[in-house]
């Protein structure tokens, strides 16, 4: 008798075990059906991968159950639909997958162990289309099939004939004539931005936005009329034979560059590799970049690329034994939408967001995602209860893309967006006319904008405050210590003493406490650009800030500059500008600015006294890319002498720095007549002062003819 203790004999199943086993093909086949005949799935391609595995997992430890009308043992599923059904000549397998790095070592060694030796390998996109075969009789196309159960597909040649990228008849050359007879295997698909176009047009139309390529794809390729077809910018890219007659390629490799020959689209990431570990490195790289391709990936396709070899391997029911999809894990996954609060941010905009069942998705735990506006809700069309699909793409914030319609129960219920803050109960309003947000119009002592605000300042680029988190600022806005940020460097051993987070159990200040008030201290002396920063002024950010300060030297001067020369700073622009006059204009924003000032807060830059200030009043511009200085360098520079660098030239410009490849500024100088410097004679400028640059000046007219 056999030791194993799996059961051959199905009948030798636990009952139980051949139950939750029968349950779960019924659920696999049902949205094999949902996803292959409706192009409509429920679940997302991870979660149906992990139903599959699951059943995959009873089989190997009950081979009894694994039957011929096993899931696991079929390609795609067999269904009636619509569609004639025609045979394919030669079989179309799926493909099996691997999940990680180790799983694909146990394929590499087994495919090696059965050739006897290291081998080569094919390795390629997996686009995430659906599979076609086109059959091409002595060159003519006559017909297109999707890949069904694997023998029988549905005739869709009508449609595949609108495909752009579908020839007609085959081009021959010397070294690849036309065959008599070839199936040609390959993926039909949107590419990412014809499909962003195609949801744009449809939004524009007022019509729901399709939520996924794959399966839009899928539904372009099976209509009933070929017009809807044609007008879907569906692409196609071939990757594979499957029965041939007058042509017999000794590599898959090769195979590719004959049907490129005979003018069929082949991928342009395709790559032999001769090792294990290139392998690897390759599947590290994509899954890196997997959304530098044109198209969706959802893996990377591993052949073994000598057709003697694949022929030696041969195949199980449902795939190729010579091939493996190496699965990226899945960016989309489906979840439970509980409900759908709102956030006042910083500047008192009031944000829908998702509260979700969480969820496993590109490698996070995903409970929240924002929903950007009421609008957005509205155009998503997604309801409180919904099931939705929700999509994580790299290091991107976590979207939702759309409710899962066809699971609604009906006690799902709309989402009304608040027309009062659920902070401070003020009435909400759009800031202008015409303005897709609405705001909380109590900027000064909403609790929501006040603690972002406490914590914005805080922030890295701003004081950069350490111990002044949320839960300290909540703490301190609370205690009423603070009652808004002009408070926030008066804060003293007594003040911060009546704060319950910042008091030892014996009633005195704690060792954070006195943190905090150190680095409140240290942070008085920060650059001016930090304290713009960290004022909160709508579009005012790091880079702003930085040219500002630069320019003005001061918030005074800040405060009290012309608009239109505020406007006129390279980096600050007429928004910016604009923006700092309206902040400036309401009395407690200066109160804020008072209150700092008083407390210590320093509020112009240091001026470098070691250097002379030779270039006091004048007007520089520097334009073209500089070899010995960056652009903040020249900048830098030119300030640090009490010039200005100006961002475009005009008849008051002193001088017009050029360096490599300068823009329009250089043509302008030449037109105005305006002394123009190169490099050398920067230096000479900065070195010796603007007389001795005039003399160094290049000639900013052509000298006179003959
Ligand atoms: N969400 C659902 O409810 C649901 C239901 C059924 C199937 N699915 C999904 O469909 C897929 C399973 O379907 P499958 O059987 O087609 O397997 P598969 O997609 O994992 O792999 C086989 C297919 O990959 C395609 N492919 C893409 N690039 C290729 C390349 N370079 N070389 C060779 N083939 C390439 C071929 O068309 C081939 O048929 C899985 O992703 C699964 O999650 C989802
Ligand atoms: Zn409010």
């Amino acid at each position: 008798m056999s030791e194993t203790p799996a059961a051959q004999d199905v009948t030798e199943v636990p009952a139980e075990v051949r139950e939750r086993h029968g349950a779960l093909a019924e659920e696999v086949r049902g949205h094999q059906f949902r996803y292959y005949v409706l192009d409509s799935p429920v679940i997302s391609d991870g979660e149906f991968d992990a139903l599959l595995k699951e059943l995959e997992r009873l089989e190997s430890e009950y081979p009894g159950l694994a039957t011929p009308d096993s899931p696991t043992q079929n390609v795609g599923g067999t269904f009636s639909t619509d569609f004639v059904a025609v045979d394919h000549l030669e079989r179309m397998m799926s493909l099996d997958n691997v999940f990680d790095e180790e799983e694909l070592r146990a394929w590499v060694d087994r495919v090696e162990r059965e050739v006897g030796g290291s081998t080569q390998y094919l390795c390629e996109l997996k686009i995430d289309g659906l599979a076609i075969n086109l059959l091409y009789e002595k060159g003519r196309l006559v017909r297109g099939l999707t890949r069904g159960d694997g023998r029988t597909g549905e005739d869709v040649t009508l449609n595949v004939r609108t495909l752009e990228q579908v020839p007609e008849t085959l081009t021959g050359t010397d070294e690849y004539p036309v065959p008599d007879l070839v199936e040609v295997r390959g993926e039909v698909f949107f590419r990412v931005e014809d499909f962003a176009e195609l949801n744009a047009r449809l939004v524009e139309a007022g019509k729901p936005p399709f939520a996924n390529p794959r399966n839009t794809a899928a539904g372009s390729l099976r209509q009933k009329d070929p017009k809807v077809t044609r007008s879907r910018k569906l692409r196609l890219i071939c990757h594979g034979l499957g029965k041939r007659e007058g042509f017999e390629p000794a590599r898959q490799s090769e195979a590719y560059e004959a049907l490129a020959a005979w003018g069929l689209p082949v991928s342009s990431h395709t790559k032999v590799v001769d090792k294990a570990s290139e392998l690897l490195d390759h599947i590290r790289y994509w899954g890196e970049h997997r959304h530098d391709a044109e198209h969706e990936i959802d893996g990377i396709v591993v052949k073994v690329d000598q057709v003697s070899l694949q022929r030696r391997l041969g195949s199980t029911s449902r795939a190729p034994r010579w091939a493996i999809a190496y699965k990226y894990p899945p960016e989309e996954a489906t979840t439970r939408l509980l409900d759908i609060q709102v956030n006042v941010g910083r500047t008192g905009r009031v944000t829908p967001f998702a509260v979700m069942e969480p969820v496993k998705v590109a490698g996070s735990t995903v409970a929240m995602a924002t929903l950007h506006n009421a609008q957005e809700v509205k155009r998503k069309g997604v309801l409180i209860g919904d099931r939705v699909v929700i999509r994580k793409a790299g290091d991107v914030i976590p979207e939702v893309l759309g409710p899962v319609v066809d699971v609604r129960t009906g006690d799902e219920r709309e989402f009304i967006m608040p027309t009062f803050c659920p902070e401070c109960g003020t009435k909400l309003a759009h800031q202008k006319e015409g303005d897709v947000d609405i705001r909380c119009p109590n900027a000064r002592s909403c609790p929501a904008q006040l603690r972002e605000r406490l914590f914005h300042l805080a922030g890295r680029g701003a004081f950069d405050i350490e111990m002044l988190g949320y839960e300290a600022a909540t703490a301190l806005l609370e205690s009423g210590v603070v009652v808004d940020e002009g408070d926030i460097f008066d804060l003293d051993e007594e003040k911060l003493g009546r704060v319950e987070l910042f008091r030892t159990k014996a009633g005195e200040l704690s060792a954070n406490g006195r943190k905090l008030l150190a680095n409140l201290d240290s942070a008085k002396d920060r650059p001016l650009w930090r304290v713009l920063v960290a004022l909160s002024i709508r579009h005012v950010g790091p880079t702003a800030a930085q040219a500002l300060a630069r320019e003005f030297g001061s918030l005074e001067a800040i405060e009290n500059a012309d608009e239109a020369a505020m406007a006129d700073v390279d980096g600050v622009g007429p928004t910016i500008a604009g923006a700092l006059r309206e902040w400036f204009a309401v009395d407690w924003h200066r109160e804020v600015v008072e209150k700092w000032r008083r407390a210590g807060v320093r509020m112009a830059e240091e001026r470098d006294e070691s250097v002379p200030r030779t270039l006091e009043g004048l007007s520089i511009v520097v334009t073209g890319s500089l070899n010995t200085f960056s652009r903040d360098e020249a900048k830098e520079a030119i300030m640090s002498r009490g010039g200005k660098a100006a961002g475009s030239v005009s008849k008051k410009t002193a001088f017009v720095v050029v360096g490599d490849a300068p823009g329009s500024k250089y043509d302008k100088a030449v037109q105005l007549k305006v002394p123009i410097l190169d490099e050398g004679g920067f230096q000479v400028l900065l070195d010796r002062g603007p007389e001795a640059a005039a003399e160094v000046a290049l000639p900013t007219e052509e000298p006179a003819g003959e």
